[in-house]
């Protein structure tokens, strides 16, 4: 069920917000009930912020009975002249009460439509003799400016954004959905105090029994101005022209209103004529929108809202009172859901392209091959930890969680393999240190060894030294004799040494001669 209507208010205590505005329609009410005639009130004011419930709930409250018709449906102008018109202007036979006559939408009538129209309707509450509300969104048209006259007006602001997302919280946990706060709080301040639109956003982005951000954000990028959903509504509901071409003043994509619209036909109108003719309207209104983006004329974009607004409401011979819950385009929940997982492939890339020097475009075609590794749970959580992925981004790679077990013995080994680690390292500390202090020790040797070679040659060498000293104090007699040269041999300039015979000379030498380092 649409949860507008389900959540609406059973009681006039149960309306939020304008209390004051209540208070006079229920003084008002009374004084009829009383038997005091009272001028019509015409409630003019932003859409869904209780005008209409407010004056059903009167109806209920004070009254016998309450008509309600639409001021620019040609079947109602018919019902007023007929059965409202004479009620409103004439005592009821049976005195059983007052019924209460509401008119809505009468900014949507013009005076120039013969079959109806603000003349017809200014006569009507001139005379009433039954209590008659009527209602307008636009204060200011120019269609209301004699009814204004002939009416109480009452101005209804928006409802504060307090009490939106109250409404909103309550809504969320009577239906059990699990939402996030922050969604609520956005989306009660972008419904600019429109309490329909927030619901009807409200049940449209709920998906799997919660709401989040993402859902809210891929309505909201299409909904800037006037909600998307009351876009719809409007066309699909109402064949008032100036009522369409006010709802199509909406900031947000033409072809995610084609979408909705695509959906949600065939739940609105019921004759298969109408389907067809308004199906062929949203065709005409995807060409042009497609010729407006080719040549870039924007005639073509007009053209286009024309067909998806006033083709589509115009398909329909008569408008429908009956409950429908429309649809969110299943195009824009598969895109959401896409782009979820585009984020999360974008996230996921990004954080392992850090670890494995790699770019994120080449990575995502590796995750197919990445998806077969993570197929086992203890590979799965090993990488897992390596790329310190989240519980959500593992799920890029596989459904299943990987279960908890895994992680505590995973980590258990991890442990294990630490103070192995640690045990073997200690280890090779210890040996290194032996193999140093060994090392230390061969030096020393080696260093005593060479200072007792050092030491037994500065002996050699001081035995020398003395040798040297006695073979310095031997007879004068060994000294070889020079004889004084001839003449002739000064001539020729040569110095002619006589040599001893060899055998002299052996006999000269020292006796003992002792054999040192240096020697060999
Ligand atoms: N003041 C409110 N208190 C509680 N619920 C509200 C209030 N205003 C709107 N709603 C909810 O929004 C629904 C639509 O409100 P309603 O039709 O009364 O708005 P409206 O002001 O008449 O809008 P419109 O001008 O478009 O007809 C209600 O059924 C109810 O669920």
């Amino acid at each position: 069920m649409k949860w507008v209507e389900k959540y609406a208010p059973k009681s006039l205590g149960d309306v939020l917000g304008n209390t004051k505005l209540k208070a006079q329609i229920e003084s008002w009410a009374k004084e009829w009930v009383r038997g005091e005639s009272q001028p019509p009130l015409l409630l003019v004011g932003p859409p869904g912020v209780g005008k209409t419930t407010m004056a059903h709930l009167v109806g209920d409250e004070y009254f016998s009975e309450t008509i309600e018709v639409n001021a620019s449906d040609k079947r109602s102008y018919d019902i007023i002249k007929r059965s409202v018109g004479e009620s409103a202007q004439t005592q009821s036979l049976f005195q059983d009460g007052k019924k209460l006559i509401i008119i809505d939408e009468v900014d949507g009538i013009s005076g120039r439509d013969d079959r109806g129209g603000s003349r017809a309707i200014n006569e009507i509450i001139k005379n009433a003799k039954q209590p008659v509300i009527l209602m307008a969104n636009d204060p200011y048209s120019k269609n209301i400016a004699t009814i204004k006259r002939n009416a109480t007006v009452l101005k209804f602001t928006k409802i504060r954004s307090n009490s939106l997302n109250a409404q909103l919280k309550r809504i969320c946990q009577k239906e059990g959905i699990d939402y996030d706060p922050d969604t609520l709080v956005k989306l009660s301040k972008q419904s600019n105090g429109d309490l329909r639109s927030a619901i009807t956003t409200l049940q449209a982005i709920v998906d799997d029994n919660k709401i989040t951000q993402e859902n809210l954000d891929v309505v909201s990028e299409k909904n800037i101005k006037q909600n998307v959903f009351d876009t719809l509504r409007t066309i699909l509901k109402s064949k008032n022209p100036e009522h369409v071409k006010d709802a199509m003043n909406t900031d947000g994509e033409p072809q995610f209103l084609i979408e909705l619209l695509a959906e949600n036909i065939p739940r609105e109108y019921e004759n298969v004529a109408e389907i067809a003719r308004a199906y062929e309207m949203i065709s005409l209104a995807d060409v042009n929108l497609g010729r407006a983006f080719r040549t870039q004329d924007y005639t073509y974009w007009k053209y286009a809202f024309l067909f998806m607004g006033r083709g589509v409401a115009d398909a329909k011979a008569e408008t429908y009172k009956k409950f429908v819950p429309y649809k969110n385009s299943t195009v824009y929940s598969r895109l959401s859901k896409s782009k979820k997982n585009r984020n999360l492939m974008r996230d996921v890339t990004q954080k392992m392209s850090r670890k494995l020097h790699t770019s994120p475009k080449q990575l995502e075609a590796h995750i197919p091959y990445y998806s077969v590794l993570f197929e086992d749970n203890e590979v799965a959580y090993d990488l897992k930890e390596y790329f310190k992925l989240t519980d959500d981004e593992v799920k890029l790679f596989r459904s299943r969680k990987i279960p908890a077990s895994v992680g505590k013995k995973r980590e258990k080994e991890l442990q294990k393999q630490q103070k192995e680690h640690e045990k073997q390292l200690q280890e090779r500390l210890k040996k290194q240190k032996e193999q140093e202090k060994l090392a230390k020790l061969n030096l020393q040797e080696t260093i005593d060894e060479k200072e007792d070679e050092i030491k037994s040659n500065e002996k050699a060498i001081d035995t020398e030294d003395e040798i040297i000293e006695d073979q310095n104090l031997l007879d004068i007699s060994d000294i070889p004799t020079i004889k004084k040269p001839k003449e002739e041999e000064i001539k020729n300039e040569t110095v002619v040494i006589e040599e001893e015979p060899e055998e002299e000379k052996k006999d000269k030498k020292p006796k003992s001669k002792q054999t040192t380092l240096f020697d060999f």
